[in-house]
């Protein structure tokens, strides 16, 4: 296994104790930005600590920029791997001001141009140079989330893996922030794979979207592929929230579901199937609307977000649908509604 790629995993397993944990992961990074989206204990920082050489694993092949660094009986001390490393929370010291937090990653014989090395990651991930001498606790959030990101990247590593990196800022820090992450990425011309629980953040920010599920990747490829071709109904229902409905696909290709009849974005073999039909597709109608043509059901409960809602409804079938409405004409729970499909939708066979 010694390909060009940033990061190439083949079959690889670990666990804790008698306990699997990543059970056959396959994954190449072939630059830029990865992330790794998948529901919570699935294994993401199993991997990103596996690869980065804190977990042993039990079987499979890990190499970093042609390098092999896991493999056979091989397996490369973390120091030596040419790997950037930020933890969740970042993990600065916090007896250490922001320039030998960042110098601490250097190896011992560059320690000497520490002042240059870290001048030029500050400026790569766009600090005032001035924040130089201030210790942890006295930068915000964001700004120790750079300084971790300045740590790794100073030893001017192949690959950075981020763990989460945004997960204590609030919503608009996190937007500005993980671009700002990505510009510092690209200026170092270093390789990243990003684990969050982000949605909107894993497909706005990353080249590649890996989807994890149980120890495996489900799928692996550009973000409008996963959101637009999910390779499995479970990745079509976790990216997106989509609802996943059991019906059939008729002789002439149209689906019949509990929503009503449904235009089929690929085809798929006459037979039973399930449909994902994503929430911004259903148009919920309220009052004397409700019946007009509409699959009738009954709200259960509302989440309002502000620019939108959602809401679950239960259909008089007994399927549950999500929607999504404008936020200026929600219903509340215990209203009853009428849903409408609008576009095509995704269809598996089986
Ligand atoms: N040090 C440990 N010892 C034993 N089990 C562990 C240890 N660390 C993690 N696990 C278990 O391994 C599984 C995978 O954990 P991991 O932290 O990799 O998940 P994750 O996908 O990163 O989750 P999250 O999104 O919640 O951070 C979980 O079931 C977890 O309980």
């Amino acid at each position: 296994m010694t390909s060009d790629a940033a990061l190439e995993i083949r079959g690889l397993e670990a666990g804790y104790g008698a306990t699997p944990v990543l059970r056959g992961v396959d994954l190449v990074v072939p630059g830029g930005v990865t992330s790794i989206l998948g529901s919570s204990g699935c294994g993401k920082t199993t991997l990103l600590r596996a690869v980065a050489g804190f977990v042993q694993p039990t079987s499979g092949a890990i190499s970093v920029a042609g390098t092999e660094v896991v493999g056979g009986r091989r397996s490369l001390p973390a120091r030596l791997r040419g790997i950037g490393y930020v933890p969740q929370e970042g993990a600065l010291f916090p007896h250490l001001t922001v320039a030998r937090n960042v110098a601490f990653g250097l190896p011992r014989e560059r320690r000497r141009d520490a002042a240059t090395l870290v001048a030029t990651a500050l400026e790569m991930v766009e600090l005032d140079p001035a924040l130089a001498g201030r210790y942890p606790h006295e930068l915000s959030g964001g700004q120790q989330q750079r300084v971790a990101l300045a740590r790794a990247l100073a030893p001017r590593p192949a690959l950075v893996l981020l763990d989460e990196p945004f997960s204590s800022l609030d919503a608009s820090l996190r937007e500005e922030t993980g671009r700002a992450v990505v510009r510092a990425l690209r200026a170092a011309d270093a390789a990243a794979v990003l684990v969050t629980h982000d949605q909107g953040e894993a497909l706005s920010l990353a080249d590649q979207v890996a989807v994890m599920m149980a120890g495996q990747f489900r799928q692996v490829a550009a973000p409008a592929a996963v959101y637009l071709a999910p390779a499995d109904p479970d990745v079509a229902a976790f990216i997106g929230h989509a609802s996943l409905l059991a019906g059939e696909v008729d002789a002439d290709g149209q689906g019949r579901s509990p929503l009503g009849v449904l235009d089929l974005r690929t085809p798929v073999a006459a037979g039973p199937a399930r449909f994902a039909v994503r929430s911004e597709q259903v148009q919920v109608r309220t009052g004397t609307a409700a019946g007009d043509g509409a699959t009738p059901g009954e709200v259960l409960d509302v989440s309002f977000f502000g620019h939108d809602a959602t809401i679950r409804v239960r259909l008089d079938s007994g399927e549950q649908v999500t929607a999504r409405t404008p936020a200026d004409s929600v219903p509340r729970a215990g209203d009853r509604v009428g849903l409408r499909v609008t576009g095509d939708v995704i269809a598996f066979a089986g």
